[in-house]
């Protein structure tokens, strides 16, 4: 039996207890981690914890434009402390690395997190334990709005990139076209239960959803729980995610099929 233990460094803490908090094991979908099918071979630490942004409702979104709701959340997630936020990112990542295990995939393609985005440092080095090959977005040098995907390694030279994200240097043997990954994972600013996604308006990730046919790869949204509205106005060119996971949830929205 494979097993991963989520161990402290500098900027992640392991997740502990508080006598005074409350353990939330609640999911939208039937695969929890007492579920056997996923349940037996990747494990953290401790998977008890409170979502600090459980207490409030959903955003109520009704009444906002889209770069409103934008302004909103972006503020929200910036809000969430360090601590909370690696708490938040470790209980994530058990979510996430059960979706992968029960699709069996091989090339998954995430991002590196900023701008209080869900942390994704502790599962990349996870997946580089379990031999699951891990890709990054870069911008296309020439192609604007479109995202190449490369091979991430922990030897890959990175370099930043105008958003002053962390991206691979560009070397076409890294390189993989959409098609060739089991999933994305895609960073958003907000999401519905609805399975639609709202990013950071650039389009990056709609071009490149626009390329998945019958769900190959996965597009899989990976946020906070805060990051969640009533109700996304969505333009035709969107792309609903059919799974969204959070530190709490599992959402398989009508998309999967
Ligand atoms: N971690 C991560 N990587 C990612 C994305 C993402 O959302 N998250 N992207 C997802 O598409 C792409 C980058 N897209 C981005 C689009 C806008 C801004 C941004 O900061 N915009 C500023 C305005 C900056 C400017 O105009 O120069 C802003 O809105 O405040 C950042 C990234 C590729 N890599
Ligand atoms: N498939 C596509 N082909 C061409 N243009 C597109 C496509 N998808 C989105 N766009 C353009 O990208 C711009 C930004 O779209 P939008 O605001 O929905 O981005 P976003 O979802 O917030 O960003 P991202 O996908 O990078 O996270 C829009 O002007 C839209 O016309």
């Amino acid at each position: 039996m494979s097993m991963t233990r989520f161990m402290t460094n500098s900027d992640e803490q392991p997740l502990t207890q508080a006598a005074n908090q409350t353990s939330i094991t609640y999911f939208s979908s039937s695969s929890t981690a007492t579920d056997p099918a996923v349940s037996h071979q990747i494990m953290l630490e401790n998977d008890s914890f409170t979502d600090p942004s459980l207490s409030e409702p959903i955003f109520d979104s009704n009444d906002m434009s889209r770069d409103n709701i934008r302004r909103h959340i972006r503020q929200q997630r910036n809000g969430i402390s360090a601590a909370d936020q690696n708490q938040l990112a470790l209980i994530a990542s058990r979510h996430l690395l059960a979706e992968i295990q029960r699709i069996s995939a091989k090339r998954v393609a995430l991002y590196l997190g900023f701008d209080g985005e869900l942390a994704t440092g502790k599962l990349i080095e996870a997946l580089w334990k379990h031999d699951v090959e891990v890709y990054l977005p870069r911008l296309h040098p020439f192609a604007k709005g479109h995202l190449l995907f490369m091979r991430y390694t922990p030897d890959t030279q990175m370099i930043n990139n105008r958003y002053d994200i962390a991206e691979p240097k560009l070397d076409i043997r890294n390189m993989v076209t959409v098609n060739q990954l089991d999933m994305i994972v895609t960073p958003l600013v907000a999401f519905d239960d609805q399975g639609n996604r709202m990013g950071m308006g650039g389009g990056f990730y709609d071009r490149t959803l626009a390329q998945v046919t019958d769900n190959k790869p996965l597009a899989v949204g990976y946020a906070h729980d805060c990051q969640q509205v009533s109700f996304l106005p969505i333009e035709y060119w969107d792309v609903p995610l059919p799974v969204i996971i959070t530190p709490t949830r599992r959402i398989f929205s009508a998309h999967l099929g």
